[in-house]
């Protein structure tokens, strides 16, 4: 069985238009289905609206043959978790942004591993962990915020350019560590898409206009906010 199914999910714009229509989609254990398409085709919607951060028009998903209702909305998106591409600036320290996501998906015999462990092996250290988000660059940012979901162990990454900020070196640290975890993943790369993909699936642009702000966020979005957008 796979481990998160997509079927018919689509989403219509305010005037009607389709920004994309019918994506079915689905992962087995390890998988790692590379999303790719022109800019503006809906690529970063479509996984919001996986992760259940935004309605959508038509559609469903299941995760382990369950829908994000048997869940509950806040687990739902602490299992199939969406990691921005920019992350907002938190308060804090990522370790208290870490501490408080974990709190929000603590489940019964929930394991969670050590972001700053994750974070060692991409040539970050602990005090990139501890200090004010607001120091750190924007590629050190997409990492700390990538290995805090990494260690909060959703079932699903949605993984919004995981590595567009990063260097070649560290693009390939971060590559090795994600490989085997049953992930989506937006890139503009195709050499990126050769080393990673297991499979990959093309979103065309239908709608060549789109021009609304695409934050529908229902106010409950970012709890757990490694979907902190
Ligand atoms: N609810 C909405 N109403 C109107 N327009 C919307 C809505 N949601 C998203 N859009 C628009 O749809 C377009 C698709 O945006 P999105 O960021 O998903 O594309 P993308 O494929 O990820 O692009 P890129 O590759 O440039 O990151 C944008 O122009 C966005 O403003």
């Amino acid at each position: 069985m796979s481990v998160f199914e997509a079927s018919g999910v689509s989403m219509q714009l305010g005037d009607s238009r389709w920004l994309f229509k019918d994506v079915c989609l689905n992962l087995e254990k390890g998988d790692t289905l590379v999303l790719r398409g022109p800019s503006g085709a809906g690529k970063t919607t479509l996984l919001k609206c996986l992760a259940e951060l935004i309605p959508y028009s038509a559609g469903q998903s299941t995760l382990n043959g369950k829908s994000p209702a048997h869940f509950g909305i806040p687990i739902w998106r602490s299992r199939v978790m969406y990691v921005p591409q920019r992350p907002s600036i938190h308060p804090g320290t990522p370790m208290d942004l870490f501490n408080m996501a974990k709190k929000y998906v603590s489940q019964k015999g929930k394991y969670f591993d050590d972001p700053i462990k994750i974070g060692n092996d991409w040539n970050l250290s602990e005090s990139h962990f501890h200090e004010s988000w607001s120091y750190l660059s924007g590629g050190e940012m997409q990492r700390v915020s990538l290995a805090i979901a990494l260690a909060l162990n959703p079932e699903v990454l949605l993984l919004d350019e995981p590595t567009a900020a990063l260097d070649p070196e560290s693009t390939l640290l971060v590559e090795k560590t994600l490989k085997g975890r049953t992930c989506i993943w937006i890139t503009h790369s195709p050499q990126q898409e050769t080393r990673v993909a297991t499979k990959s699936l093309v979103l065309p642009r239908l709608s060549s206009n789109a021009s609304v702000s695409d934050d529908e966020s229902d106010g409950t979005a970012t709890e757990l906010s490694l979907s902190l957008q």
